[in-house]
């Protein structure tokens, strides 16, 4: 089995709805997105699936939620954009995106800060 990971990263504002503290109000983070997917067949050059593709499939996700309020968005209208619910956001989102392909998607790890990090896997 292999296991590939891919980094980007986004800019937008969200607010908790709920949350007792500052988090409720409208803030801004500039987060931080690892994917990772397993599979355990290579190409004939060696390859699982290219960087390159799982890349482009994880900045089209994340240009849709680049610079945006997050809670406008028709995803979080009625679920909090927490870290935990943004990382099971692109976890499916990612999923139809590489349907077909040799890989299954296994984990994303959304980080509002370097010290705080939320990952969504299939327990
Ligand atoms: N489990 C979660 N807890 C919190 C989330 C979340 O998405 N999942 N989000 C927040 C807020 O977004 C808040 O902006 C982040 O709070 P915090 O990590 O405390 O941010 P700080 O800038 O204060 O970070 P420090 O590490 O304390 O400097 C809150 N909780
Ligand atoms: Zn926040």
């Amino acid at each position: 089995m292999f296991e590939l990971t891919v980094r980007d990263e986004f800019s937008a504002a969200h607010q908790l709805r709920g949350y007792e503290g500052a988090c409720e109000n409208l803030h801004g983070h500039n987060w931080k997105v690892e994917v990772a997917v397993r599979g355990s067949q290579l190409n004939e050059i060696g390859i699982l699936i290219d960087f390159k593709e799982l890349k482009k499939a994880l900045k089209e996700i994340l240009s849709e939620l680049d610079h945006c309020h997050l809670n406008e968005h028709p995803a979080f209208r009625d679920l909090n954009p927490s870290s935990e619910n943004l990382a099971r956001f692109i976890f499916e989102r990612l999923e139809e995106k590489l349907a077909g392909k040799p890989v299954e998607v296994f984990r994303v790890t959304v980080c509002e800060t370097e010290r705080s990090c939320a990952s969504y896997f299939r327990g």
